[in-house]
């Protein structure tokens, strides 16, 4: 053990409990309409209610003939019209049938339809059945799909490409969504320089940064980006004093043990410094509190550390606020390709990729190393105290499932 790794450090899901409780306190609730268009990643402020049949009316599931199934005792049935999908059609004539196409209406009177491969047409035009028939079959009856009144999807949905068909599918082309969460974003670090800049000794460029404004634009976040902040106590207070608008302050660095390390001490002053410390590798130090009132959530700085606290806290901390219950990543149970002798006091998250079926780490697990995770399709989930053989089952959960 080493001096850092104690005991008394906050597990991850009593972590996640917390912030949970945080996010509950200052929801996000201001409701904005916005065209079905624009409505990827957001999430939905009122439930999306059907408001009529769906489909509208019986329709036909095939290419084919559309009977009554009583007026057909063997003998061929004359054609009495055509309907193809998009149109009327009139009611069926008595002993006759109906040419339809796949998605056309069903006529009135009407039970059954017969797909075109199953009929001979006769010369004079008549339809030979030459199977048996079943009452409704080939038919998607009125409101299968839903029923007027029906709950869609439940508020609190995020809108994604399935979400926003469905939607339109019920003819909503505009959607009631929550306000977007205006995230502050600042990186601390008298080391840091943007890319395109030229790298004296000792800088290395900012790479945060970049990882995390692409990834709060994709979770549905308006982005405040407020640049690179110096490793100095009086200028953390002076800017995040000046964040105030925000609903999260979010920051990468600073937040460690080291002299230059400010992010702890100013929430302490004007603030309250509510989560320090957490058992989790890459991440331990991640920092949640609040500023002259404004939420703020302090990342690790190290690349791993920043990407891995993201996807399984302060991600899960926004889309709480705006409402979203299921908010904790799915996790599948693969087989290790590797083994993993280092129990530790903290739960790690290897970035791993599945090959065939099994998890493979990344060689280099350092959580400075950014490379691991574009190498990576997922994180493994090693608990604390565990070792693991290869072949043992680990929890596996896909990148994809949080990069949303
Ligand atoms: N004595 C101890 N030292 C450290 C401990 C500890 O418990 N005792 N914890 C270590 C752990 S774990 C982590 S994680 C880091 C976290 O450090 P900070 O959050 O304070 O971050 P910094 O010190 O500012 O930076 C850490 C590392 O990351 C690089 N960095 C920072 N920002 C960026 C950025 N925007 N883009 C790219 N890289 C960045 C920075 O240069 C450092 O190399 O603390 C350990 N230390
Ligand atoms: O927890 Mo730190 O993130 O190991 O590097
Ligand atoms: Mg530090």
């Amino acid at each position: 053990m080493s001096c850092c790794d104690k005991p008394g450090l906050l597990p991850v899901e009593e972590a996640l409990a917390q912030l949970m409780a945080l996010a509950a306190q200052a929801p996000i609730e201001d409701v904005e309409q916005v065209p079905l268009a624009e409505a990827e990643g957001r999430v939905l402020a009122a439930p999306l209610l059907s408001g009529f049949d769906l489909p509208p009316w019986d329709n036909s599931a095939m290419d084919g003939y559309a009977l009554r199934l009583a007026d057909w005792q063997g003998e061929p049935l004359v054609v009495s019209q055509k309907i193809f999908a998009g149109v009327a059609p009139e009611p069926l004539r008595a002993g006759t049938c109906a040419r339809i196409f796949t998605g056309a209406p069903v006529p009135h009177g009407a039970d059954c339809v017969e797909m075109q491969e199953n009929v001979e047409v006769l010369e004079d035009g008549r339809v030979r059945f030459l199977e048996a028939l079943r009452f409704g079959q080939h038919i998607r009856p009125q409101g299968q799909e839903t029923r007027q009144g029906d709950q869609v999807l439940p508020a609190g949905t995020r809108l994604g490409a399935i979400e926003l068909g469905l939607a339109a599918s019920l003819g909503q082309a505009v959607l009631n969504v929550r306000r977007k969460p205006r995230v502050a974003l600042l990186s601390t670090g008298d080391e840091l320089v943007e890319p395109g800049q030229p790298l004296r000794t000792g800088q290395i460029y900012n790479s945060n940064r970049a990882l995390l404004k692409a990834w709060l634009l994709r979770s549905g976040c308006e982005v405040r980006d407020a640049g690179i902040l110096p490793d100095d106590l009086a200028k953390t207070r002076e800017v995040l004093g000046s964040l105030g608008g925000a609903d999260l302050i979010l920051t990468t660095g600073g937040v460690s043990v080291g002299e230059a390390d400010f992010l702890g001490a100013a929430l302490r002053e004007a603030g309250e410094l509510a989560l320090w410390k957490l058992a989790i590798k890459p991440g331990k130090p991640l920092t949640v509190g609040h500023y002259q009132g404004t939420p703020v959530i302090g990342l690790p700085g190290n690349p791993a550390s920043t990407l891995v606290t993201f996807a399984l806290l302060a991600r899960p901390y926004l889309l709480r606020r705006l409402g979203v219950e299921a908010v904790t990543p799915l996790r599948v149970e693969v087989p290790a390709g590797f083994a993993w002798k280092r129990a530790g006091n903290r739960r790690e998250y290897l970035r791993a990729r599945l090959e065939n079926g099994r998890a493979l780490i990344y060689p280099n697990q350092s959580s400075g190393v950014l490379r691991s995770a574009a190498w990576a399709d997922g994180l493994v989930e090693v608990r604390e105290g565990r070792t693991l053989e290869e072949g043992e089952t680990v929890p596996f959960i896909p990148l994809s499932e949080v990069l949303l």
